[in-house]
């Protein structure tokens, strides 16, 4: 039976029971360190340690301190505004950390093209070839091979912008992998070809992001009827979702990717440089 004396302290100070090591219930107050008994049995048990792992650091501290300061501080009116500032930055935390667990799930098991021996791994030759569809060499060749042939302004404008969207988008991708440092998931197999340094990271999606821009440049600046539209939107989808297949990306990567590349192609045209604006430029080179 607990003591009168803790009985009225749970009231005022947010006791809670706790088992002793003879049987018997025992109260510690929140703002104060456990008995060394209960410690121990504190850390064995994975839910109280999970709540322990999210609270914040300065409750973490106050746990730890002396305890006139603490009870003055669970005292007076501050007691809820405070602890909301403590719970909301663990919730952010729970939060993410789930949707991390749920992208790595979804993301491994979706993965069914990673190898040859996957449950889908015989239609990997097929996704391999839609990953080379979306590649950076083949698009930036093409770019250049139609700004060579291209006989009007209007298509070596066209293409000329085309092809520093290509460049600028490998640039960005390439900060944004070196700076996030995600590794790709561990079902993949690193035999992509032509690949920088940086592409041992996954995130974002230099695929997604290149289908995204790319697609939204085709349909801005191609006369396309609505047949060949909708192609390039699927084939885009397709890019996309073949990275996640193939155990390159998490769906996270792939995700972000899009949105980075629809963004990308607005900086794309906030840029556009026009033959004026080149003869311009390479007026002020010369
Ligand atoms: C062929 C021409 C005109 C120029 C070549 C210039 C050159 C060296 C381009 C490099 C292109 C390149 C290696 C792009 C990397 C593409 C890639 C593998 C991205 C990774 O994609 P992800 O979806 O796995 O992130």
């Amino acid at each position: 039976m607990p003591s009168p004396k803790a009985k009225n302290n749970s009231g005022r100070s947010g006791s809670v029971p706790g088992v002793s090591s003879n049987g018997r219930y025992e109260f510690m107050s929140l703002n104060r360190s456990p008995p060394p008994h209960l410690l121990q049995r504190q850390g064995s048990d994975p839910t109280s340690a999970r709540l322990r792992a999210s609270e914040s650091p300065t409750r973490r501290r106050g746990s730890g301190s002396s305890n006139a300061s603490s009870s003055s501080a669970t005292g007076g009116q501050q007691l809820p505004e405070e602890d909301c500032m403590r719970l909301n930055p663990s919730f952010v935390g729970i939060a993410l950390s789930s949707l991390l667990a749920i992208d790595l799930w979804l993301s491994k098991r979706l993965g069914v093209c990673a190898c040859e021996d996957s449950s889908w791994g015989s239609i990997r030759p097929l996704m391999k070839l839609v990953e080379i569809s979306g590649h950076g060499i083949p698009w930036l060749a093409g770019a250049l091979y139609c700004l060579y042939k291209s006989d009007s302004a209007a298509g070596q404008e066209v293409m000329l912008n085309l092809l520093m969207a290509l460049v600028m988008d490998l640039v960005l991708v390439g900060v944004v992998k070196a700076v996030v440092r995600r590794r790709r998931p561990s079902h993949n197999r690193m035999d992509m070809f032509a690949t920088f340094s940086v592409d041992r990271y996954s995130f974002p999606s230099g695929h997604a992001t290149r289908a995204a821009m790319c697609a939204r440049f085709l349909l801005a600046h191609l006369v396309l009827a609505a047949p060949l539209r909708v192609l390039v939107l699927l084939w885009a989808a397709l890019v996309g979702f073949s990275r996640v297949l193939l155990g390159r990306h998490n769906v996270t990567d792939v995700a972000f990717g899009f949105g980075m590349g629809y963004c990308q192609y607005n900086l794309v045209e906030m840029l556009w440089v026009s033959p004026v604006g080149l003869q311009l430029l390479l007026g002020q080179v010369g």
